[in-house]
This record gives structure tokens, C-alpha cells and sequence, in this order.
């Protein structure tokens, strides 16, 4: 009785202690969430409460990197580079590069950085610049525009990145690197900050001058990249076409640009669709690379067959594109062998209707000069190449004289006798400029040889099966020739109630090589004529 006395009041002490500590535990608990909550009330206020002391007497301008527009970010840090009093500071970052000699791209962009040091280094006969230079490091910064102080803080993000519209941190994607400047002055500064932004912006502009002005899709297909290999912008000059193609086409592109009130009081949409077809190696596309230089358009480069693009996509690059711009669309037939190739929808890849939606859109409709190439015309459906949807179709063809003598003295500018046996060994429309670009290439240093070894690449190409199937063509279409000039020959012997005249017979025969205007002068009319 004792025993179970004692073992029931040890219980209940138990329960009462494990009920106590509960209590203190749970008691600790609510005094601990209480204490977080109103630390975190406290940090929040006096965060509002200083950001907007700052608002009243501070003014902010925050510019955000990002891949995905035509920013003004790497101009701005250039432009903040050249300020003296960032280049006191003993916060530098030292950049190292290296570029080609008379590389104006790599100047430009370095043009505001104090020289550490630099050095000409020469390897493989060409001479390098080795320049160590100081550029803004992370961390804070001052400077002094115009007696005004100016603070900066550059800031780079890892992990999250501020979202422009939400202001919410989001995930940064993997392959984006996210910078941040924040520039900071007393008082109302609003007019000092767009001093600072117009000369940014003039900045840019020179930038953008020297720069490729090329964009690339994203790994994502989602967004535009601009291309910062020191690719450079190239010239009509770069290209040697048939002859008065290049000048056709620059016109043509300079006419539509011109030409924006008209379309829009007329109400059609104002874009330019170009079809570019053809053998491979024939230019079409470098041919658009050096429209866009020569006009100093922004081109967007994009191959439909990316797998990461689809329609959504398509549309949202279409409206991201810097306007007016070049918007090229390589190989289209690769996507879009045939209409009813849509209604297999395959959610990865751009559908017919997708690519209409593109070419038809609004975001296609703001001075988008559009470019598409494709080595098969005949595999397009007619409704991609209906007109008003493509306004010029431009066949590319193999090199003839004229362009086979230009690439030849464009590579040995000194020798134009040369180019001219070169260019009439050359069999037309029998090898693509970029062949040929190969083969002189191969003796870049040597145009004597260039010239004697093209014999060796004419002899390989005649053995190959589209040398054999060209000729073929061209036998069969010398026979109708042949076969049509006879006829009408026949036609006029006929008419001629056998008097002696003098008939001259003018064929220009376009499928001959050297384009030669052959003469028969036939003294009676009655003789049979072998043209052959
Ligand atoms: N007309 C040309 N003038 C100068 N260079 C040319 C010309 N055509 C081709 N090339 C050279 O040949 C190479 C390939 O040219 P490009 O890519 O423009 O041809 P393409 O017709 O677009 O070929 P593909 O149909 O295979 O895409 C380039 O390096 C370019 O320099």
C-alpha cells in the first residue's frame, strides 16, 4: 500500500516536471519567436525609415547588367572607369588581355582604364599588345562629377539577382553573370544623372560603332546575347557578289528603310522579308553579316534548328530584337520542309505556324529588315515564300569570273594580272567562294603557286559527282539551245523565197563558260546550219 503510495506520487511529481519543462520549453519558444519578431519589426522599420531619409535627401540611380536587352551597363562602367577620381582609389581590379595589334574593338574597350603596363609581343609573325590594365573592383567607390560627389557601388550576384519589376530576389540562371552599379549623390540629382547617362550614352554609341553589333541567342533560346568574340562588323566591300548584286541590295534594304510613313499611311506592315537560296559556301550568309555593317543595323542571329527554341520562344525574341535590326533566319527548310510538317507539333522545336507567327507578328512589324537563307528552296512550302510574306527571293550561285578575280586580289591585292589567269582558269559556276576562299588560303603567301596548284583543284572538283551532274545539266541545256536556234533559223529559211541574204545569228549562250556571243555569218540561206 506504502510502495504503491510512493510509486503514485512519483508519478505524478514526474508528470508535473515533464509538464513544467514542457511549459518552460514552449514558454522560452514564444519569448524567442517574440523576440525574432520584434527584432525583425525593428530592422524593418529602421530599413524603411533610412531608405526613406535617403529617397528625401538622397537620389539613386541603379543600373542592373543583364543579357537578355542592349544595356546600358558596360557602357556606363566604361564611362565610370575614366572617372580620375575612381582611378585614385586603391580598390582596383587588374585586367589582363591581350589583342591584336590595330584592334579597335579591344582599344575602345579598354580606352578609359589606366595602363599598368603593356608590352608588344610578337608570335607566329604577328604582333600582340600585352596590357595590364585597373578596372573597377567590387566594393564602394567615389568620384567627383561636375563638383558633385558621386558614390558607387559595384556589386556582383551569385546566387539571386533583384527582379526589375517585382524587386523580389530570383534566381540568377546558370550561364548569366549579374553586375549591379549603384551611383549615389545628395540632394536632388536627377539632372546630374542624366548628364552622366547622355555621356554613356554617347559612349555607347562609339562602342557600338566599333563593336560587331552581332546577337545570339542564349543558351536558353529565350533572350539575345551580344556577341563578344572580337568579331568586328564587315562592309559590302567584304563580299564579292555577281556583279551589281551588292549595290542591288543595298539599295533595295536603304529604299525600305526610307520608307517608314509610307507603309504606315498605307497601313501594310513595315518589315522586309529576303530570301537568300542557293549552294552552300556562296556567301548568303556573310552576305547578310555585311548588309547589316553597311547599313549599321544590329543583326539577331538565329538557326530555327536550335532545340531549345519553339514558338513561344520565337515570338519573345522576335519582340526583345533592338529595332530596326537585321533579323536573320538560318536554313529555314532544316524546320520547315513542308506545311503539313506543323501538324506533327512538336513542343521543342518552332512549328510552321510558329515561324508565320514570327514573320507576321507584331514584333516583327518595327523596321525589321528580315533575311532567310536555305541551300533547298524546293523543300519550303509555298505559303512561306508566297509574296507580301517574302518580298525578294535571291539565288546564290558557284563563283564566276568576275567574283573569282575578286577574291583573288583581295587576297594579293598587288598582282591583278594574275587574278586574270586565275580567274579564266576558274570554271564558272562550277566552285563555291568558300572553296576557292580554301585554296588561296592554302598558298596565302605564294600567288604564283596559288595560281599554277588551282589546276589541281579544278582537275579534283571535275572528278566529283555534282561537277559530272553539272555538266550533264549543262549538255542538255546547250542542246535545247541548240535545238531552239535551229528551229528559228528553219522558220526564217523558210520566209526567204530563196534569195541570197545575209543572216547573222547572235546566240548568247548563258550556260557557256565564258559568256562569249558567238557569230555565224551564213552567205546562203539554203545551207544547212551545224551550230554544234
Ligand atoms: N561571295 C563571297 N565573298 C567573299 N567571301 C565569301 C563569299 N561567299 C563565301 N565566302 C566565304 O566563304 C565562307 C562561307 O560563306 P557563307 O557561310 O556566307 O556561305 P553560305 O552560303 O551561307 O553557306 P551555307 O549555306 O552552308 O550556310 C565564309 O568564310 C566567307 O568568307
Amino acid at each position: 500500500m506504502k510502495k504503491q503510495l510512493s510509486q503514485t506520487i512519483r508519478k505524478m511529481v514526474g508528470l508535473k516536471s515533464t509538464i513544467l519543462r514542457f511549459f518552460m520549453v514552449f514558454q522560452g519558444g514564444i519569448l524567442f519567436s517574440f523576440g525574432k519578431y520584434l527584432t525583425d519589426l525593428l530592422s524593418g522599420t529602421w530599413d524603411l525609415f533610412t531608405t526613406m531619409v535617403r529617397n528625401k535627401i538622397m537620389t539613386t540611380l541603379e543600373i542592373i547588367s543583364s543579357d537578355d536587352r542592349d544595356d546600358l551597363f558596360h557602357p556606363m562602367f566604361e564611362w565610370l572607369s575614366k572617372q580620375s577620381g575612381i582611378q585614385n582609389t586603391n580598390n582596383l581590379q587588374l585586367l589582363t588581355k591581350e589583342c591584336a595589334i590595330n584592334d579597335y574593338f579591344t582599344k575602345a574597350e579598354n580606352s578609359g582604364h589606366e595602363i599598368h603596363s603593356e608590352k608588344k609581343v610578337s608570335r607566329y609573325n604577328n604582333s600582340y599588345l600585352e596590357r595590364y590594365t585597373f578596372t573597377l573592383s567590387e566594393g564602394k567607390h567615389q568620384f567627383h562629377y561636375r563638383n558633385k560627389k558621386i558614390h558607387v557601388e559595384y556589386e556582383l550576384f551569385l546566387d539571386e539577382v533583384p527582379d526589375e519589376s517585382t524587386h523580389y530576389f530570383v534566381p540568377i540562371k546558370d550561364d548569366y553573370q549579374v553586375y549591379k552599379l549603384t551611383l549615389t549623390a545628395y540632394g536632388d540629382q536627377k539632372k546630374l544623372f542624366q548628364e552622366i547617362i547622355k555621356e554613356a550614352l554617347e559612349l555607347k554609341r562609339e562602342m557600338g560603332k566599333k563593336s560587331s553589333n552581332i546577337y545570339l541567342m542564349n543558351k536558353f533560346a529565350d533572350a539575345w546575347k551580344r556577341d563578344v568574340s572580337e568579331a568586328k562588323s564587315i562592309k559590302m566591300g567584304f563580299v564579292i557578289l555577281k556583279k551589281g548584286l551588292a549595290e542591288h541590295l543595298v539599295n533595295d534594304c536603304r529604299q525600305f528603310l526610307g520608307r517608314r510613313q509610307i507603309y504606315t499611311r498605307l497601313g501594310i506592315p513595315f518589315k522586309r522579308c529576303v530570301l537568300f537560296y542557293g549552294d552552300p559556301g556562296c556567301g548568303k550568309t556573310t552576305t547578310v553579316r555585311a548588309l547589316a555593317g553597311e547599313l549599321g543595323l544590329p543583326i539577331c542571329i538565329m538557326s530555327l534548328s536550335n532545340k531549345e527554341l519553339n514558338d513561344d520562344r520565337l515570338l519573345t525574341l522576335m519582340n526583345k530584337a533592338p529595332r530596326p535590326c537585321v533579323v536573320l533566319l538560318e536554313d529555314v527548310d532544316s524546320c520547315f520542309v513542308q506545311r503539313e510538317a506543323s501538324d506533327k507539333k512538336d513542343h521543342n522545336r518552332v512549328s510552321f505556324s510558329g515561324l508565320l507567327n514570327c514573320l507576321d507578328g507584331v514584333g516583327a512589324q518595327e523596321g525589321r529588315l528580315f533575311f532567310m537563307t536555305t541551300n533547298h528552296i524546293e523543300r519550303l512550302s509555298p505559303a512561306l515564300i508566297r509574296p507580301g510574306r517574302v518580298d525578294k527571293k535571291v539565288k546564290f550561285q558557284k563563283a564566276d569570273k568576275h567574283q573569282a578575280e575578286g577574291i583573288f586580289l583581295k587576297f594579293f591585292e598587288g598582282h591583278p594580272k594574275l587574278a586574270k589567269q586565275f580567274a579564266d582558269k576558274v570554271p564558272e559556276d562550277r566552285m563555291s567562294m568558300a572553296l576557292i576562299q580554301q585554296h588561296l588560303l592554302n598558298y596565302f603567301d605564294e600567288p604564283e603557286k596559288c595560281l599554277q596548284k588551282i589546276d589541281e583543284l579544278i582537275r579534283e572538283c571535275e572528278k566529283s559527282e555534282e561537277f559530272q551532274r553539272l555538266e550533264k545539266k549543262k549538255y542538255k541545256l546547250k542542246q535545247k539551245e541548240i535545238e531552239k536556234v535551229k528551229s528559228r533559223e528553219k522558220e526564217k529559211l523558210d520566209t526567204l523565197d530563196g534569195e541570197t541574204k545575209i543572216i547573222d545569228v547572235e546566240i548568247q549562250n548563258e550556260i557557256e563558260s565564258n559568256n562569249v556571243i558567238k557569230k555565224r555569218r551564213i552567205t546562203n540561206p539554203k545551207q544547212m546550219i551545224d551550230l554544234k
